[in-house]
């Protein structure tokens, strides 16, 4: 019998894995975020749902910025991660205003200035699009290494039937791998969405 082979680890991959999609150009970028929004727009999931959260693009990420505007656009509540200050690993996702100014986070990440208010707990959201740095076919996702989306959406693996948002990562096909090592908290995801294509939605 032979010796499995090593899995490489998700430290490694994560590298690789951000390497690549930082490697792409100014005008890859662009191409992949209108495919991106093209692949999405007309999704029914997309076009049903009132309350969204995204994010802004970071270290390579595909730029979900034309699904913003358009789901403003048609009058949906647009959301995006705001890190808690305490505790720091925690993040909430938070309403974002047309127009409002906003400031990095410690990660160097725009985000909008906390505010309670305008806050919106994950269950009660109908589609969440997760930046990722490698995605499986079988839902699952790798991601900076935070742990924010996942302790985000603990809830899920407590509450097997309070049905929640949809889960899509959003991503660049070199992100893509055969088979992710899971890890147990990893909660799995409905669907990927490239440029090119849709994986399970
Ligand atoms: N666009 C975007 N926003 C997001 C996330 C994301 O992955 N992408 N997050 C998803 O969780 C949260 C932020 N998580 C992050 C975790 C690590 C790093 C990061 O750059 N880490 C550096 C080390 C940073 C440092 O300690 O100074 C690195 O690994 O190089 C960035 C964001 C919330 N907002
Ligand atoms: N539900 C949870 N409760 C407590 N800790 C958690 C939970 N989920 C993840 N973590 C912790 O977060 C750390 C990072 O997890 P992981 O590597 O899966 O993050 P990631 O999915 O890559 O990052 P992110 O979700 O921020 O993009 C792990 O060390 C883990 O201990």
């Amino acid at each position: 019998m032979s010796i499995p082979t090593e899995q490489p680890t998700r430290h490694s991959l994560r590298r690789q894995l951000r390497e690549a999609r930082r490697a792409l150009s100014r005008l890859e970028q662009r191409q992949a975020s209108l495919g991106l929004y093209r692949q999405l727009a007309q999704h029914p999931n997309f076009r049903r749902a009132r309350h969204i959260a995204l994010y802004l693009p970071n270290d390579g990420e595909i730029d979900p910025q034309p699904l913003l505007r358009a789901a403003q656009r048609r009058g949906k509540h647009t959301y995006l991660p705001v890190l808690a200050s305490w505790p720091r690993t925690h993040m909430r996702m938070q309403r974002l205003l047309p127009g409002e100014r906003l400031q990095r986070n410690r990660f160097g990440i725009a985000e909008p200035r906390p505010n309670r208010a305008r806050q919106r707990p994950l269950w009660a959201l109908d589609l969440l699009l997760l930046p990722l740095v490698g995605f499986d076919e079988q839902g699952g996702r790798l991601g900076m290494g935070g742990g924010f989306y996942d302790r985000s959406l603990a809830y899920r693996q407590r509450r097997k039937r309070l049905l929640g948002p949809r889960l899509f990562g959003l991503a660049h096909e070199c992100q893509k791998v055969a088979c992710l090592p899971l890890a147990s908290w990893d909660v799995p995801l409905h669907g990927v969405i490239t440029a090119q294509r849709r994986y399970g939605c």
